[in-house]
C-alpha cells in the first residue's frame, strides 16, 4: 500500500502525448490550445472612438464647425481643417486627421457650431490602432485553456477555428451482479446502479464528450473481454467495482492477464483504498473502488489530474486546494489518510455527517473535501486544514 503523496507523484509523472485537432472555435470552452494563435489583424483595426461626441482637429479656440457625421460601421473619412470636427459615436472610425474626441456632455451645440467646455487633451477617447494587439503578435499561446473571454477575444480577431488538444475518449465499465438500472423494480439483494451516471456527470464537467459505457456481471471471462474491448477503443478506461479482494472481484486478475502495467494498487487512504492505476499500450486505466463515495473521491483526486494532462494542461494539475479553519474538533480513527466530505463558508470548513464510503447523502451537498494526512489523528476546532474545492 502506498501513501497519497506517492500516488499523486506517480500520477504527475505519467507520460501521455495528447492528440491534437483543428476544430471550430464554437464549443472549445475549457479546451487547451495546442499551438500559438497569431493575430492576423491589428485590434482595433482603425482608430476607434471610445465615446459618443465629436471628433475634432484642435485649434486655439473652443468653438468648432461640425461638417459631418460618422456612425459605427461607416467607412467614411473626413479631411478636417483646424477648428472643424464631425459628430461621432462609440466604436466609429475617427477621421484620420482628427486628434481628439470630446464627449457630448462637454459640448453645447447650436446648428453646426459647437462650443466645448472644460479641458480637452490630444488623443483623448481615441482607441489607437493595434492598442490591444498588433498584427502578427501572439494572441493566445499554446497551452492556454480557452475560457469564455478567450473565445470572445479570438472571435474579435476573426478567428473561427483553433487547434486544440482533443479530450480523451473514456470508457466507464460497471461491474456487479447486484446492480440494476434506476427505473426498474428493486428486487431483493439488488441495489440501483449509480456510479456510471455519477462518473459520466463528472466526466462531462471535465469537458469529456466521448463516453462509452459497458456493463459486466461478476464473471471472470466477460470482465476480461469487456476490459480488453474498452482498452482497444478508448484513451482512458474507468472501471467501477470488483477491484478489492473478494472471490468475485475479478478486475485485478483480468487486468494482469491483459498485460496491464501496474503503476499503483492500493493507497493508504479512506475512502478509496483499493484504487488501481495502470497502463495498457497507450490506454490509461483506473479501477475505482465500487463504493459510490470511494469511486467519486478517487475521481476527484487522481483521475482529474490525468484527464487534465490528457487534455494538454501541463501545470497546476488537480483541483484547487486552500486552507480553511475547521468548525469542530475532528478525531480520525485508523491510520489511513482521509478525504472528508465537507461544506465551506468564507473562512471555515465543516466536516459533514455520513463519511461512510457507501454514503452519498452528504456528498450530494458537499462542495469540498478536507484532507487529513495519515500521521494526524486529531485536529482541534479552528485549526487550518487543507481543503480541496470540488468543481461546481
Ligand atoms: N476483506 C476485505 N474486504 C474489503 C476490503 C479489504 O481491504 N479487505 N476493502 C474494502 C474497501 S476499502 C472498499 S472501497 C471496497 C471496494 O470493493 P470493490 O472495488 O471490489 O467494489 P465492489 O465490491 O464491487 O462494491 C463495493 C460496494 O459498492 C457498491 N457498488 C459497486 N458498484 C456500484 C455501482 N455501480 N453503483 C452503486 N453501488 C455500487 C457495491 O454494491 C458494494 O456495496 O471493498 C471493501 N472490502
Ligand atoms: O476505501 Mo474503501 O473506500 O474505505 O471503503
Amino acid at each position: 500500500m502506498i501513501s497519497v503523496s506517492k500516488a499523486l507523484s506517480i500520477i504527475s509523472e505519467v507520460s501521455y502525448t495528447p492528440k491534437v485537432k483543428t476544430v471550430p472555435l464554437k464549443g472549445t470552452n475549457g479546451l487547451v490550445l495546442s499551438k500559438n494563435i497569431d493575430s492576423s489583424i491589428h485590434m482595433p483595426p482603425f482608430r476607434q472612438s471610445a465615446m459618443d461626441g465629436y471628433a475634432l482637429l484642435l485649434h486655439d479656440k473652443n468653438t468648432y464647425q461640425i461638417i459631418g457625421e460618422v456612425k459605427a460601421g461607416d467607412p467614411d473619412d473626413y479631411s478636417l481643417l483646424p477648428g472643424q470636427g464631425v459628430r461621432i459615436f462609440t466604436g466609429a472610425r475617427v477621421p484620420n486627421n482628427a486628434n481628439t474626441v470630446v464627449i457630448q456632455e462637454k459640448v453645447i451645440r447650436s446648428e453646426d457650431i459647437i462650443t466645448v467646455h472644460g479641458e480637452v487633451n490630444k488623443n483623448q477617447n481615441i482607441r489607437a490602432i493595434g492598442e490591444q494587439i498588433k498584427k502578427g503578435d501572439i494572441a493566445l499561446a499554446k497551452g492556454t485553456k480557452l475560457s469564455p473571454a478567450g473565445i470572445g477575444f479570438l472571435s474579435g480577431l476573426g478567428v473561427n477555428e483553433v487547434q486544440v488538444f482533443t479530450p480523451p475518449s473514456v470508457a466507464i465499465i460497471t461491474t456487479g451482479n447486484e446492480l440494476i438500472p434506476p427505473g426498474q423494480k428493486l428486487q431483493e439483494g439488488k441495489i440501483y446502479e449509480s456510479n456510471s451516471l455519477q462518473l459520466q456527470s463528472v466526466l462531462e464537467q471535465s469537458k469529456i464528450k466521448k463516453i462509452n459505457k459497458y456493463i459486466v456481471q461478476d464473471e471472470y471471462e466477460s470482465t476480461k473481454e469487456t476490459i480488453r474491448q474498452a482498452i482497444i477503443n478508448n484513451d482512458l478506461v474507468l472501471i467501477s467495482g470488483g477491484i478489492s479482494v473478494g472471490d468475485y472481484d475479478f478486475v485485478k486478475e483480468a487486468l494482469s492477464e491483459l498485460r496491464t502495467e501496474e503503476l499503483f494498487y492500493k493507497i493508504k487512504q479512506k475512502p478509496g483504498k483499493p484504487l488501481f492505476f495502470g497502463r495498457n499500450n497507450k490506454t490509461l486505466i483506473f479501477a475505482l473502488p465500487g463504493n459510490p463515495a470511494s469511486s467519486l473521491t478517487c475521481y476527484y483526486i487522481y483521475v482529474i489530474p490525468v484527464i487534465q494532462k490528457m487534455m494538454g494542461t501541463i501545470t497546476s494539475l488537480g483541483l484547487k486546494r486552500t486552507m480553511k479553519s475547521l468548525t469542530e474538533d475532528f478525531v480520525k480513527k485508523g491510520d489511513r489518510a482521509q478525504f472528508l466530505k465537507a461544506k465551506t463558508s468564507e473562512e471555515s470548513v465543516e466536516v459533514l455527517e455520513g463519511q461512510s464510503s457507501a454514503m452519498l447523502y452528504s456528498y450530494a451537498v458537499a462542495d469540498a473535501l478536507v484532507f487529513i494526512p495519515e500521521n494526524i489523528n486529531q485536529i482541534d476546532k479552528n485549526s487550518l486544514v487543507e481543503t480541496i474545492l470540488l468543481p461546481q
